[in-house]
């Protein structure tokens, strides 16, 4: 089926303001014009995607997190008041939740709404057969949560993100989610057990100590060798079966498709066509597919 084109504004779209403080939505989200290339690239992946995908039909969303994110609601706001009264929208963590809330729309949890109709979200990387890793925020585990209960589960990202094997441009390994006690234990089953000998604990920026996940737990970053990556199924699964494990940022056969913003204007997809085989195509500069 053709995708439509995208018509990306070259002035800032009409703001919604919050319900509660008029806060103006994602103050940080400059007018196109202003933008670098990347943030251009990420807002074309977003507008395309949300275009794609978001119909008026679709009445339970998902939205992900990171700095693609706040694109995705952007779009999904410019589609109006009135189609946006009657959805609901699940956050994957406080990021998420805020975006909701200040955007005015209404705020979920996958507790009442288990069934999804469609989530999107950003990913640090995403390889030639739709794999990504996730959790370079440290929200994957609820991110996870919300794919699996997507009915269809869609990526965004910039052109750096599109790979043929994970761990190419995003070195910093798999996010792994750990509850607190264990994470020594799962380090250690990492260096000597699973191969990535290069395995730290992720330590915060504005806080001393280690990050803490939306979920109270730690996050452990282990990258793993180029050919290890060409099988991201089996070293989830490995990883998985740890003890204190509580969730690994390898998202494998998860997603529908990928929406790549590029620097020419243009954006590339890639999606799940007939018996899992995948597909990739360009959208030309405000063109069709
Ligand atoms: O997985 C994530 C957070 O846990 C993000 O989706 C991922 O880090 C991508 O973020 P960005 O859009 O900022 O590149």
């Amino acid at each position: 089926m053709p995708l439509p084109s995208v018509d990306i504004p070259t002035t800032p779209l009409a703001r919604p303001v919050s319900m509660a403080s008029a806060t103006p939505i994602s103050p940080s989200i400059p007018p196109l014009a202003t933008l670098s290339a990347i943030e251009q690239s990420k807002r074309l992946a977003a507008y395309t995607a949300v275009d794609k995908h978001i119909l008026p039909e679709h009445k339970v969303i998902g939205i992900g997190s990171g700095s693609t994110v706040p694109y995705v609601v952007e779009r999904i706001v410019s589609q109006g008041a009135e189609l946006n009264k009657d959805r609901v929208f699940i956050p994957t963590g406080f990021q998420s939740k805020e975006l909701i809330v200040l955007s005015a729309l209404n705020l979920g949890d996958v507790d009442q709404y288990p069934t999804i109709d469609v989530t999107i979200d950003g990913a640090d990387e995403v390889d030639h057969e739709l794999n990504c890793i996730k959790g370079g925020g440290a929200c994957h585990l609820r991110e996870k949560v919300l794919a699996e209960a997507a009915k269809t589960f869609i990526l965004v990202a910039d052109y750096r993100k599109n790979v043929k094997y994970l761990g190419t441009n995003f070195t910093p390994g798999v996010p792994i989610e750990v509850v607190p006690f264990a994470y020594a234990k799962v380090l250690q089953n990492m260096h000597h057990i699973l191969g990535s000998p290069r395995a730290t604990l992720r330590m915060a920026v504005a806080k001393a100590g280690p990050v803490v996940s939306d979920n109270g737990n730690f996050i452990i970053d282990a990258p793993f060798d180029n050919g290890q990556m060409k099988e991201p199924l089996g070293i989830m699964a490995r990883i998985k079966m740890l003890t204190g494990v509580v969730e690994v940022g390898l998202f494998c056969h998860m997603a529908q498709a990928a929406y790549f913003g590029n620097q020419d204007g243009s954006v590339t997809v890639k999606r799940k066509v007939e018996k899992g085989k995948i597909e990739e195509a360009v959208i030309a500069a405000g063109g069709q597919f």
